[in-house]
Parts: C-alpha cells; sequence; structure tokens
C-alpha cells in the first residue's frame, strides 16, 4: 500500500464517523447559512506571484513539524505577511490537522481559505463550507476521473474553488478534462514522499494559458519562488518553511516581497 492508499483508508474511516454523528442532509443544510465564499481566482489573479501560506503541524515526510496550539495566530501572521490564501491541513492521523482549525482561523482572517485534506467524497466539500472555507483541494491522484469531475461540480456548484492538484502529464490532463481553472503541481508524490522541484516545470508550460498555475511543495525561500514563478507559476504553496521559521509572519513576507519585485519573473496572463 502507498502512503497516499494509507491516508485515503484512515480519511475514510474518520469521514464515516463524521457522518454517524451528523448526517449528509444535515451538513447540506447548514452549510448554506454560513457566510458566501471569497472570490479566489480574483485574488490568484493578482500581478503578483501570490503565497499560499499552510497551517500544518506534522506530515508523513517530516513527522513533527511545529505544535501550532493557536493555529489562528499563526494565520494571522501569514496574513499580516501578505499571504493570498491560507491553507488549512484538516487531516487529522497523519497532520494533527482539523475542522476546528478551520474553523479558528476563518474567525480571525478575512483573505481566503484552503481546506487542504484528502476530498474522497461531496459530504467533505459541504463539510469545507460549513467551516468557512473558499477553496477545496482535489488530488487527482485519489479519485477516479468520474469522482473527480462529479466533487468540481460541486466545488463550483457551491460558489467555491476547486484547487486541482496533480504530479504527472497525465493527471494534468485529467484535471484539464475534468474543467479544473486552478491547477497545483504538487512537487512531492503522493505515493512515494519524493520530492521533486523540477516537475512544475515539466507540466505547467503544457497547461493552457488562462489556467491558473500553483507551485506546491518544497519552497524554502524566495530563490524556490522566483525558480517557480520563472516556470510560470501564479502562487506558490508553501508549509514547512513557514511553520518551521520562527517568524512566520516575516517569512511569508520575505516570499511576497520576491512575488512582487520587478525582477521577479511574471505568469504572461
Ligand atoms: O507533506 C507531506 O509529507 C505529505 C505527504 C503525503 C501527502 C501530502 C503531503 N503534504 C501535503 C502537501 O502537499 C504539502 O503540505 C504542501 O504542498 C506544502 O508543502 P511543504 O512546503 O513542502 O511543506
Amino acid at each position: 500500500m502507498t502512503v497516499l492508499e494509507s491516508i485515503l483508508e484512515g480519511v475514510r474511516e474518520d469521514l464515516a464517523a463524521r457522518e454517524a454523528q451528523l448526517s449528509f442532509d444535515a451538513v447540506k443544510e447548514q452549510a448554506t447559512k454560513v457566510s458566501p465564499p471569497l472570490d479566489v481566482l480574483s485574488v490568484l489573479r493578482a500581478p503578483s506571484v501570490g503565497v499560499i501560506a499552510e497551517v500544518k503541524r506534522r506530515s508523513p515526510s517530516k513527522g513533527q513539524l511545529a505544535d501550532i496550539p493557536e493555529p489562528a495566530e499563526l494565520a494571522a501572521q501569514y496574513e499580516a505577511g501578505g499571504a493570498q490564501v491560507i491553507s488549512v491541513l484538516t487531516e487529522q492521523r497523519r497532520f494533527g490537522g482539523s475542522l476546528a482549525d478551520l474553523d479558528a482561523v476563518r474567525a480571525k482572517v478575512k483573505i481566503p481559505l484552503l481546506r487542504k485534506d484528502f476530498i474522497v467524497s461531496p459530504y467533505q466539500v459541504h463539510e469545507a463550507r460549513l467551516h468557512g472555507a473558499d477553496m477545496v483541494l482535489l488530488i487527482v491522484a485519489a479519485l477516479e476521473q468520474n469522482a473527480l469531475v462529479a466533487l468540481l461540480d460541486r466545488v463550483e456548484s457551491l460558489g467555491m474553488t476547486a484547487l486541482v492538484e496533480v504530479h504527472t502529464a497525465e493527471e494534468a490532463d485529467r484535471a484539464l478534462e475534468a474543467g479544473a481553472s486552478v491547477i497545483g503541481v504538487n512537487a512531492r508524490n503522493l505515493h512515494t514522499l519524493e520530492v521533486d522541484k523540477d516537475v512544475f516545470g515539466r507540466i505547467a508550460p503544457g497547461l493552457p494559458f488562462e489556467t491558473i498555475k500553483i507551485a506546491e511543495s518544497g519552497v524554502s525561500g524566495p530563490g524556490d519562488l522566483m525558480a517557480y514563478a520563472g516556470a510560470g507559476a501564479d502562487a506558490v504553496l508553501v508549509g514547512e518553511s513557514l511553520v518551521t521559521s520562527g517568524d512566520p509572519k516575516a517569512a511569508v513576507n520575505k516570499l511576497v516581497t520576491a512575488g512582487s519585485h520587478p525582477a521577479c519573473p511574471r505568469p504572461s496572463r
């Protein structure tokens, strides 16, 4: 069993437990009562190369990264540093996250929120909305094509934006066929955990001009952002280097400054 398959097994068990507590109909109904989602596409189309800053406690590849007792405080630092979007890892078993983290962050910051999890069911999409997410991650490697299409439609029908994650050219083709307008190229292979920062540069040039392109994983500082920007990234998604930095506001701000510097290569949009 690969790492991704093992994560998905736990995700499905945890999902079944939550469904037993709160029915699908109830989640759907309650989610209609929260404030409407923010317009993530406009934010990501800004002329500078943006930063999606992640609340990430631990990971299968690195183990414990940071305790993060107050995720809302970390998110506020990210916002103050100029992040465009905050990613909240809500998976519990491997990443130590929760929907309570999403609630806390939503109550604290005004910028868009990404629910970063392993979404396999429409239930989780409505749940994301109920807990204040504006954007939802859909991982192509975790989904059959019909499920990917159905989940993408579901996300968009709720006014949210899907970040459709790929790691290979074949997955990128599937993302485009499904109708993704935002594609994240993850440098991390979720089956082996190997990180290859060159994957973005191999895949992004083959994506349509109008597709918003996010480079995910392995960003340790402005140099990585500049390299991803040179290969066509509209934004970078960063976790580890921010949560371990000791000064998340400054760490985000360094990236944001690099992304808006005139010398930073910009996507041609
Ligand atoms: O981070 C992991 O080890 C991991 C393992 C298996 C599935 C997903 C995983 N991470 C999710 C992510 O994609 C990253 O949290 C995100 O791109 C930020 O990456 P980084 O800046 O390298 O922490």
